[in-house]
């Protein structure tokens, strides 16, 4: 069978997902799938940065190989997304439902999952974040063709 991939994490969140962000990296912390989890704030409601700075900051940690993927929250997580979306060779998305997390790694390879502190409730983050845990994108599957126009379009156009 299989190893089990331990992942190394990086989440973030503005002020509004902070609260969210830190129920979820703790979850993550307890998980026996986790190797690491890199958390890089918003720590407190004196630290000014917005979703823009965390965001940008996270996904290139994961661009730069330094993490497998990224969990992170404001508050939808459309904005945390969008800019995630921004650094070059990562994908990342919202999702607050089994199916488009699941599919967000299966079909599109997805390093990056953005959750919303005013759209899902704590119990069904955690749960949907545990999910994502078991998820590996296949390399050799259909999807991964798809997924490799993306990539190639980004690569003539950097
Ligand atoms: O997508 C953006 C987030 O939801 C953020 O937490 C709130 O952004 P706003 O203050 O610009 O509405």
């Amino acid at each position: 069978m299989a190893e089990q991939q331990q992942w190394r994490i990086v989440v973030g969140a503005d002020d509004a997902g902070m609260a969210l962000k830190d129920l979820l990296a703790e979850a993550l912390r307890g998980d026996d799938r986790v190797e690491v989890v890199t958390d890089l704030g918003v720590h407190d409601a004196g630290d000014e940065r917005t979703y823009p700075d965390v965001g940008l900051a996270a996904a290139q940690r994961v661009a730069d190989g330094e993490a497998d993927r990224a969990l992170l929250v404001c508050g939808t997580g459309i904005g945390m997304a969008i800019a995630a979306n921004k650094v070059p060779d990562v994908r990342a998305t919202v999702a607050h439902d089994s199916y488009s997390v699941q599919r967000s790694v299966l079909s599109n390879n997805c390093q990056v999952l953005t959750m919303g502190s005013r759209v899902v409730g704590p119990e069904l983050a955690r749960l949907l974040a545990t999910e994502w845990l078991g998820l590996t994108f296949d390399d050799g599957s259909a999807s991964a063709d798809k997924v490799a126009v993306i990539s190639a379009f980004e690569r003539r156009a950097g």
